[in-house]
C-alpha cells in the first residue's frame, strides 16, 4: 500500500518509519523539509509540498501540531485541497478540536475526496512500537481502506461515527490525562517526602531501604506515572515525548468543549493554569512532566 505522510515531528517521524518498516511505500513532506532526510534513509520518497504528496498518493496521513497547522496544510497554497478529489482519501491524526476537523471534512468533501479524523492516544514509544490507540471518525469506507495502516500504527482502532467524535474523544482522554498527571506529580512530591522519611527510618532500624522500595512498589501505593516519569523529573530532565505546549493546547480545547456543553471542570481548569504557567516559564517544548517545575515553584518540596 502507498501512503503520503505530512508532518514529521516526534509522532509523525515514528509513525512514518513504522509504516516503512512494515513494507508500505511512503512519500513524506514536512514544513522543515530537511527533516525528511531521516525517512529517506529508511526508504521514503519526498514530496515538495502537501499538494505534491496528495497528487502522488491515493491515501495521505497528516500528524501536525495544532488546529492552525492542520488548517494551513489543507487550505493554504500548495495544500491538500489543490490535489484531493474523487478516489483519494485524507486522514488527519493530529489532535485538534471538532470544529477544525469539520472544516477539513467539508473542504475535502467539496472536492470529491474522503476524510477521516484519527487522533491517537499513546506517546513517542507507543508510536515507535505500533501500539497507539486510534480514535477515528468520518468516512467509513475510507476508514475500512485504512485498516491495514491502522493495524501497523496501533494496537486498537475505534470507529466512533460522525466527524468530530474522534476529536472530542481524544480531548476528553487528554483532559483527564493532563489533570491526573498534575495530581500525580503533586501526590508524588508528598509521597516522596514521606518516602524519604520511611527510607531513613528503615535504614536506622537496620532494614534494607531497597527492600522497602521493592515492597512498596508491589502494593497499593505504587504509582505508575511517578515510576515512568519520576526519575527524569528528579534530575530536572524533560526530554520531550509529549511536548508540554501540546498538552496545554489539548487542555484548552477540552475546556472549550466543556464550555460548549456547560460541563463544569474545576480540576481541569486548575491543571490548565499550571500548564499555562509552565509555558510562560519557557517550558513549552519540554516534556509535559516539566509542569513539575511550576509545582515546585508554588511551594512544593524541591527534595522530591
Ligand atoms: N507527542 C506525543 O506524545 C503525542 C502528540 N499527539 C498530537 O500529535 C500531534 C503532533 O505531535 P508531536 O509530533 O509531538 O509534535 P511536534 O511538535 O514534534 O511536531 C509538530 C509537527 O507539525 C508541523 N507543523 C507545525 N506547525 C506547522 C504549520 N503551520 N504548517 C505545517 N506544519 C506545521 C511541524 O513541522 P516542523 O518540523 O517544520 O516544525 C512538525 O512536523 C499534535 O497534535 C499532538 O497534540 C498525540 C498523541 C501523543
Ligand atoms: O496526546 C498525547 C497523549 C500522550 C499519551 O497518551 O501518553
Amino acid at each position: 500500500m502507498e501512503v503520503g505522510f505530512l508532518g514529521l515531528g516526534i509522532m509523525g517521524k515514528a509513525m512514518a518509519a513504522n509504516l516503512l518498516r512494515h513494507g508500505f511505500r511512503v512519500t513524506v513532506w514536512n514544513r522543515t523539509l530537511a527533516k525528511c532526510q531521516e525517512l529517506v534513509a529508511l526508504g521514503a520518497t519526498v514530496g515538495e509540498t502537501p499538494a505534491a504528496v496528495v497528487a502522488k498518493c491515493r491515501y495521505t496521513i497528516a500528524m501536525l501540531s495544532d488546529p492552525s497547522a492542520a488548517l494551513s496544510v489543507v487550505f493554504d497554497k500548495d495544500g491538500v485541497l489543490e490535489q484531493i478529489g474523487e478516489g483519494k482519501g485524507y486522514v488527519d491524526m493530529s489532535t485538534v478540536d471538532a470544529a477544525t476537523s469539520s472544516k477539513i471534512f467539508e473542504g475535502v468533501k467539496q472536492k470529491g475526496g474522503a476524510f477521516v479524523e484519527a487522533p491517537v492516544s499513546g506517546s513517542k514509544k507507543p508510536a515507535e512500537d505500533g501500539q497507539l490507540v486510534i480514535l477515528a471518525a468520518g468516512d467509513k469506507t475510507l476508514y475500512d481502506d485504512m485498516v491495514p495502516a491502522f493495524d501497523v500504527l496501533g494496537k486498537k482502532s475505534f470507529f466512533l461515527g460522525e466527524i468530530g467524535n474522534g476529536a472530542k474523544m481524544k480531548l476528553v482522554v487528554n483532559m483527564i490525562m493532563g489533570s491526573i498527571s498534575l495530581l500525580s506529580i503533586i501526590t508524588s512530591i508528598l509521597m516522596m517526602n514521606s518516602l524519604s522519611e520511611g527510607l531513613c527510618l528503615a535504614d536506622k532500624s537496620g532494614l534494607s531501604p531497597q527492600t522497602l522500595l521493592d515492597v512498596l512498589d508491589l502494593g497499593a501505593i505504587a504509582n505508575p506515572m511517578f515510576k515512568m516519569k519520576g526519575p527524569t523529573m528528579l534530575q530536572g530532565s524533560y526530554n520531550p515525548a509529549f511536548p508540554l505546549k501540546h498538552q496545554q493546547k489539548d487542555m484548552r480545547l477540552a475546556l472549550a468543549l466543556g464550555d460548549e456543553n456547560a460541563v463544569s471542570m474545576p480540576v481541569s481548569a486548575a491543571a490548565n493554569e499550571a500548564f499555562k504557567k509552565a509555558r510562560s516559564l519557557g517550558l513549552g517544548d519540554q516534556d509535559f512532566s516539566a509542569v513539575y517545575e511550576v509545582v515546585k515553584g508554588a511551594g512544593g518540596s524541591g527534595q522530591a
